[in-house]
């Protein structure tokens, strides 16, 4: 088996000091900054299949996967083609293309209570525009969140939020308005009789309820039996709508997404990641009837210039096509296996965790908890995690620097990759 050489960063130490004297923290977006973990990051050169490369020559079995978009691994030869055969007859029109409506036929075929879907440029810009829908739709102003979710940066949602925001203990963002915060409910994740209570007071003036089908982003956290039914039945009662936060999990743990793995149907989903095959790309979609509110076919407005962008467009549609049920199949089996290695790897060495695995999503918590929630994600030891991380890195296994997010496994990973991450893994906490 390859034996990985200890991880050097000479070169990536002074691209780091020199991007921060013009980009805020060195990074543009805060999750890639190593800071909780309190390291340099490795700037990456280049990805192939399962591996990442970074600019001082080291190589990485990657279960980062670019935080989720890369379900085929890095640059899959298809998706690569069909990139520069695109780009070769322009990079953006602002004018309707054929490969916008046959993208947006796929969506509406593969996720179950999607009818119609407009497309935009990432998952904050998604979450954004099916709130705003909601409420116009509704005529109500409140929405009703979980701790511990995070549904991109815009301002109402990002309270109590998880992720990068998690990872830097920054439970709510300055400048966000008050105002616009009292609009958000916050409720426990999992816990049904929190969003009853909390319908109860407010649930006239709620227009949504947004949330991850699994949590992606305090780790990996899936709904507890009947979480997902309480929510679409007391939604229905009160006439708020069903926001699923698909961004993560759309495609990725499922042929039909996660409403298709727990048969449950939102009245609005929100799409990212995965749709864009690598490139930036989000989507939200739902029952026609609400979204035919959208302008100009509606009142409701939302707009944007490079929205359909026909790369992003050409490398989704041949990511979703390539996704078919067999490689699942494949992502179950090898994800399976890698989440039984770690889990034993841990009680080898006696060390206090609980594994979260849905399809190639896995989160090791540090904790003895099993973890439902956000309060028993953040039981988890963050400082035992952190030199988990340092080790793991110097052995050639990059995942998320953060105890927040979790692992993706994807189609690229072979069974080689898999056991030399459970073998690596186990030196790694044999180191610790
Ligand atoms: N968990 C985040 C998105 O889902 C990670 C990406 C980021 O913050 O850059």
């Amino acid at each position: 088996m390859e034996q990985f050489p200890i991880r050097v960063d000479e070169k990536s130490k002074i691209a780091f000091a020199e991007a921060k004297n013009y980009i805020p923290g060195g990074v543009n977006s805060p999750v890639r900054a190593f800071k909780s973990v309190g390291l340099t990051p490795f700037f990456a050169d280049k990805g192939v299949g399962s591996r990442i490369f970074d600019i001082d020559g080291n190589s990485f079995i990657d279960y980062v996967g670019s935080w989720g978009p890369l379900i085929l691994g890095h640059s899959h030869p298809e998706v690569m083609e069909v990139i520069l055969e695109t780009a070769i007859r322009g990079t953006s029109f602002g004018a309707p293309t054929l490969l916008e409506t046959k993208m947006a036929k796929l969506v509406c075929e593969r996720v179950p209570s999607v009818e119609m879907v407009r497309m935009v440029n990432s998952g904050t810009e998604a979450t954004m525009s099916a709130l705003r829908l909601a409420r116009g739709y509704t005529g109500r102003s409140k929405i009703l969140k979980f701790e511990g979710c995070y549904h991109g940066h815009a301002d109402a949602l990002l309270i109590k939020a998880g992720s990068g925001v998690a990872t830097l203990g920054l439970p709510d963002s300055p400048g966000v308005p008050e105002s616009v915060a009292a609009h958000t409910i916050t409720v426990p994740y999992n816990d049904i009789e929190a969003v009853k209570m909390a319908f109860k007071i407010h649930g006239e003036q709620i227009a949504a309820v947004i949330v991850e089908p699994i949590a992606g982003n305090m780790g990996v956290v899936p709904p507890v039996e009947g979480f997902l039914q309480g929510l679409r039945t007391i939604t229905l009662e009160y006439g708020s709508l069903l926001i699923f936060d698909e961004v993560m999990t759309g495609f990725r743990v499922d042929f039909h997404c996660a409403q298709g793995l727990y048969g449950i149907e939102p009245d609005l989903t929100c799409l990212g990641k995965v749709i864009g095959g690598g490139l930036p790309v989000g989507a939200y979609g739902g029952r026609r009837e609400i979204m035919e509110m959208i302008a100009p076919s509606g009142p409701i407005y939302q707009a944007g210039t490079l929205s359909g962008n026909p790369l992003a467009m050409a490398a989704g549609f041949t990511t979703l096509n390539l996704l078919q049920p067999a490689v699942y199949a494949d992502l179950e089996r090898k994800s399976a296996r890698l989440a039984a290695g770690l889990s034993s790897n841990t009680i080898e060495k006696g060390i206090a965790s609980t594994i979260n695995r849905v399809g190639s999503m896995i989160c090791p918590f540090f904790t003895e908890h099993n973890v439902t929630n956000y309060e028993l994600a953040k039981t988890s030891d963050t400082a035992f995690f952190n030199r988990y991380f340092a080790s793991l890195l110097d052995l050639g296994i990059s995942v998320a620097p953060s105890q927040f997010e979790g692992m993706f496994v994807s189609a690229a990973h072979s069974d080689e990759d898999i056991e030399m991450t459970i073998e690596q893994h186990r030196e790694a906490l044999k180191r610790l």
